[in-house]
């Protein structure tokens, strides 16, 4: 993309939520996972590319042990629907027996979240939970009761950018969640 082309798109596109909001949505699940995991040693796993920044902003807000590794799987590529979860590098450490969290941007059709945490809890992890900046609300969930353990906003069906999530590979790297015109 053509850097006029890159910088229309945040230009014309619609702010849902503000850096102040994603804060503040980032400050109350620190909360709510400090007080559920802050005894369990968690392993914690960012899931990349996505998750960069759920991660860097939220890793900094829990103050209790917990170790932090990454994995990669992606499904939407530069397109703006998924296709199939195609997994580059899988958690390297020994899960059974731990208490795992899976930290990403977002849960949209949760075809990529639920992958991962059925794939924690076969290597054997006592618990595999997961934490997204956003949740996406539509009916297109890959199983209707499919929910993140832990969420900072509830944002509407568009295609998203902003807070981790790219458009063509850009804008991940703000904090504030935009909508792209017209999608
Ligand atoms: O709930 P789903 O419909 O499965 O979509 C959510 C996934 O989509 C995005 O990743 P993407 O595949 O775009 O890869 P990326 O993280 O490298 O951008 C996002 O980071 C989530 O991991
Ligand atoms: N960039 C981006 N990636 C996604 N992955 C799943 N949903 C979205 C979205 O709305 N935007």
């Amino acid at each position: 993309m053509k850097r006029e082309e890159i910088l229309k798109v945040i230009n014309e596109a619609d702010c849902l939520h503000s850096d102040a909001e994603v804060a503040t949505a980032l400050d109350r699940m620190a909360a709510t996972i400090s007080e559920r995991l802050g005894e369990a040693d968690p392993l914690v796993y960012v899931v990349l590319n996505g998750g960069i920044i759920a991660a860097g902003q939220l890793l900094p807000r829990l103050r209790f042990p917990l170790t932090v590794s990454y994995l990669h799987a992606t499904r939407y590529g530069d397109a703006t629907s998924g296709g199939r979860l195609d997994w580059k590098v899988k958690p390297q450490d020994d899960l059974r027996g731990r208490t795992v969290l899976i930290i990403d941007d977002i849960l949209d059709e949760g075809n990529t979240l639920d992958a991962i945490l059925q794939y924690c809890r076969e290597q054997g992890a006592k618990e595999a939970l997961c934490a997204v900046v956003i949740n996406k609300k539509h009916n297109r969930k890959a199983r209707p009761d499919l929910k993140a353990d832990f969420v900072g906003i509830e944002v509407e069906d568009r295609f998203l950018f902003g807070c981790g999530m790219d458009y063509k590979g850009y804008w991940r790297n703000t904090l504030a969640i935009y909508a792209v015109k017209g999608l």
